[in-house]
């Protein structure tokens, strides 16, 4: 099933205190950016690339695109102030297609396998999020006192790629935008117009690069697949 993915890129990266666009941090001498395009360029089901960019890094974004033989980007909408906004204007330009991914930029450890199960999930349901099962005990708190200890079993630390039916994204976004809704992720304005989200069992090594720590980690994750591959 063919799709097309939003790739928000727009960001500031405040929490990786990098003083860049953490976007462009080096991993295993690539920018990030590019070893999360690297999986849709790669992908023979991905049809079309958006990533929503800050207008001051848009000419150094098409330079790494030429540099990586990125070809499937159709464009580079102004990302907005909030990365609700960064979807919503690649999805704003964008021609109807089935289905449609959003992913973090942030996120570049994506499988193909993942993707395959959200498209797949999302053709027959209409919605079909990433996630994994929350690893640690989760506690409400108010002024630095526990309120509550959420049930665990039903818990999930949700990720991105979210997949969506175009209309029903369409949709959700252009209502939130009309209400004034800011969620954080997509799967929330979908869900607020009374969709059913699935979810999809994804990977704990589909991190979101936020802080510092999150690189360290990234590095093991790609050496432990370079040695998984033989590339001692
Ligand atoms: N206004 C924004 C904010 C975020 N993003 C993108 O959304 C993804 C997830 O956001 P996050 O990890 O929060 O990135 P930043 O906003 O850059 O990080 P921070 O909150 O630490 O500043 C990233 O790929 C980021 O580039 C975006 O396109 N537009
Ligand atoms: C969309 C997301 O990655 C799901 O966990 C997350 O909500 C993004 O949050 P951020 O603060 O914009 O990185």
């Amino acid at each position: 099933m063919r799709y097309e993915v939003v790739l928000p890129a727009a960001g500031s990266g405040k929490r990786m205190g990098a003083g860049k666009n953490k976007l462009f941090l080096i991993l295993q001498n690539k920018p990030i950016l590019i070893h999360t395009l690297e999986v849709f360029q790669n992908d023979a089901n991905c049809t079309g690339i958006w990533l929503a960019v800050k207008p001051e890094e848009r000419e150094y974004i098409q330079r790494l695109l030429n540099e990586h033989h990125i070809t499937k980007v159709k464009g580079l909408p102004n990302g907005g102030e909030e990365r609700q906004h960064s979807v919503h204007s690649c999805i704003k330009e964008m021609e109807q297609v089935d289905i449609v991914l959003v992913h973090d930029a942030a996120r570049p450890f994506i499988t193909n396998d993942i993707i395959a199960s959200l498209v797949e999930c999302a053709d027959v349901k209409g919605a079909a999020i990433a996630g994994v099962r929350a690893k640690d005990t989760m506690k409400k708190v108010r002024d630095g006192i526990i309120v509550e200890t959420v049930d665990r079993d039903d818990l999930w630390m949700i990720q991105t790629p979210q997949a969506f039916q175009f209309d029903i994204l369409y949709k959700a976004e252009d209502v939130a935008e009309k209400v004034g809704f800011l969620g954080t992720d997509e799967a929330m304005l979908v869900e607020r117009l009374g969709y059913p989200v699935h979810i999809v069992e994804a990977s704990y090594d589909n991190i979101k690069m936020t802080t510092v720590e999150d690189l360290v980690i990234g590095e093991a994750i790609l050496r432990k697949r370079s040695q998984a591959l033989g590339n001692f």
